[in-house]
């Protein structure tokens, strides 16, 4: 028998369109609850580093859409991983899966039940992972996070890496946001 998961998860797709929203711009592609289905899934879509700019993949606890107004996503917040340019052919991919597998594995000690899902963004200024979690005030759970990820993706310890409020974002988007928390 296949191995389930604690959770079935969707993964989505954005393509810009001038002729449509953000919104009618994300595509599910497909759910699964399985670690094999997750696997026939991940080697059966293009790699994040093969999307044209501009593209995103979302992969989020099924029923939490990837956008900032769902009841699950509303007040929370993201762990932002700026990529260099140059990161594109080493790091992007790599990252991306290692995310992947700590969500559908529940690799955060117990703090799990916070993740909503992660984000990549394909872009020319320098691609973006971002893990959203459920409520920027939970801050034990935002930090183990934060340190589960950073260990995870072997981030230097002296390599910041920042906690946006989704809030902070909406508002400011465009320019720097603020971090929240720093790990
Ligand atoms: C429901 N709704 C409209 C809505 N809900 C959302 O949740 C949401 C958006 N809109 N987003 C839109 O994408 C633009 C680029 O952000 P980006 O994160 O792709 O980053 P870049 O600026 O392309 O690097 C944002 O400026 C925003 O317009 C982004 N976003 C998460």
């Amino acid at each position: 028998i296949k191995h389930p998961l604690q959770h079935t998860w969707t993964l989505w797709y954005y393509e810009p369109d001038r002729n449509k929203t953000w919104e009618e711009s994300q595509r599910k592609i497909t759910s699964f609850d399985t670690a094999e289905d997750f696997w026939s899934l991940y080697n059966h879509i293009k790699a994040a580093s093969d999307l044209r700019q501009g593209c995103d993949y979302s992969m989020f606890k099924q029923g939490i859409r990837p956008m900032w107004e769902d009841d699950a996503n509303k007040c929370g917040g993201r762990w932002l991983i700026n990529l260099e340019k140059k990161q594109r052919n080493t790091d992007l991919d790599n990252f991306w899966l290692e995310i992947l597998l700590c969500m559908i594995g529940e690799a955060f000690n117990g703090y799990s039940d916070d993740i909503c899902g992660a984000v990549v963004n394909v872009r020319t200024k320098g691609d973006k992972i971002g893990v959203w979690t459920a409520n920027a005030n939970n801050e034990n759970s935002v930090m183990e996070i934060g340190r589960k990820l950073k260990e995870r993706l072997k981030i230097a310890s002296k390599v910041p890496i920042g906690y946006q409020i989704h809030k902070d974002v909406m508002v400011k988007v465009g320019s720097q946001t603020k971090n929240a928390y720093v790990v």
